[in-house]
């Protein structure tokens, strides 16, 4: 049977913060496969950074297990875990040239000068800083010291790869860049990693999956893709993404769909979510209750008022252009204020702030959850 790269079971870390226990990491459970790169987003304090130390060895966890390949290292010291960190902090070493810098984990573990000089050299190349060896750091620019970083990270082979807030000490345009560096170098060595960020354009673009956490917990585990189009939670729909959350009436229950009245006539169906998966429909919502739909921006039409079944009769607020796109505020009868981004096509119409008109939602890309 292949083992997983990583596996966490019920992972649990409680801090104490004075005379109160607070839970920073609850029950957190993950499994990480070979050459994976899986993202932890979510807002400051939500538990991605004590997650990322309990892996690493900085932090035991108050409870729970870390497997690495099926072997147990929830209590291994650092130094035995075979996994490297780069940090958004790079902590080179100042005095040391970059080339010195690179080679010091493997001088530490005790290998010859001619083993180490070609190990060096090959990361570097990786790194694309071929040529600047005999440079100390202050000589280099932000994302090249964060080059070194990363190469004297992956000249030590580690099995696993964390990487803490990575970029968030370089300029925006030096950060996509990186972005895109990165991931290729972690698919050209397959190596298996980690990546703590709460930038979500970031974790949507890098990884193969994300994981959201929210005051601790894990709220969802998917592709970007899952994540964004299949939100399970109104946190991670507004957390990643633009999304319209409005909240209706539910008029009928099907086997996976829900119908709600539009306010001002008419009804909407859409598929309906069932955030834990265990839970019946019937539980979830109830008919004269509200129920949160879930729309993003761009899965929205606008068109000129009319009566059919389905559609928003809804008022403009304000519609700007932007070139590629109009962007639109609309106001629900309601009272709710609904966001919608159209792409621009010569010749479509546009409207202007007052007007009346009809929003169509697209039923495959708009879901319902529990208000
Ligand atoms: N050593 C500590 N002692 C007490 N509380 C801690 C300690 N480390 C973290 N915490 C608390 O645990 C919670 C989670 O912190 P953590 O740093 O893991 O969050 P985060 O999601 O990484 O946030 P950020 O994006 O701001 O770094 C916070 O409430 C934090 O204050």
């Amino acid at each position: 049977m292949i083992k997983s790269a990583l596996e966490l079971r019920d992972v649990t870390k409680i801090f104490q913060k004075g005379r109160e226990p607070v839970k920073a990491v609850d029950s957190v459970n993950l499994t990480v496969e070979e050459g994976e790169l899986v993202t932890f987003l979510g807002p400051s304090g939500c538990g991605k950074t004590t997650t990322l130390r309990m892996v690493a060895g900085f932090e035991l966890p108050s409870s729970g297990s870390i497997t690495i390949k099926g072997k147990d290292i929830t209590n291994t010291p650092v130094n035995k875990r075979e996994i490297g960190f780069v940090f958004q902090n790079y902590a080179l070493f100042p005095h040391m040239s970059v080339y010195n810098n690179v080679a010091y984990g493997l001088k530490a573990r005790g290998e010859k000068d001619d083993e180490i000089r070609p190990k060096v050299v090959s990361a570097l190349q990786l790194v694309g800083l071929e040529n600047t060896e005999n440079r100390y750091p202050s000589q280099l620019s932000g994302g090249e010291q964060q080059r070194v970083a990363l190469a004297r990270v992956i000249v030590m082979e580690p099995t696993l790869l964390l990487m803490d807030e990575p970029l968030s000490n370089l300029d925006a345009k030096l950060r996509l860049h990186m972005r895109t560096e990165i991931r290729k170098l972690q698919k050209k060595l397959g190596i298996t990693c980690l990546y703590v960020t709460h930038d979500q354009s970031e974790a949507l673009t890098m990884a193969d999956r994300i994981v959201v956490m929210h005051k601790g917990k894990v709220e969802q585990i998917g592709t970007p893709f899952e994540i964004y189009s299949n939100p399970q939670s109104l946190f991670v729909a507004d957390f990643i993404g633009q999304a319209n959350i409005i909240t209706l009436e539910v008029t009928a229950i099907g086997d996976e769909n829900l119908t709600a009245a539009i306010p001002g006539g008419g009804s909407f169906t859409a598929r309906a979510l069932r955030p834990d998966k265990y839970s019946p429909i019937d539980v979830l919502y109830k008919v004269g209750k509200p129920a949160s739909l879930i729309v993003r921006p761009e899965s929205i039409v606008v068109t000129n008022l009319s009566n059919e079944d389905g559609q928003f009769p809804a008022q403009v607020v304000s519609s700007i252009f932007v070139g590629s796109h109009i962007e639109y505020e609309l106001l629900l009868q309601n009272d709710a204020i609904v966001k919608a981004s159209i792409p621009f096509t010569t010749g479509m119409q546009m409207f202007s702030e007052g007007s009346s008109v009809s929003l169509v939602c697209d039923v495959s890309n708009s879901a319902f959850l529990p208000a």
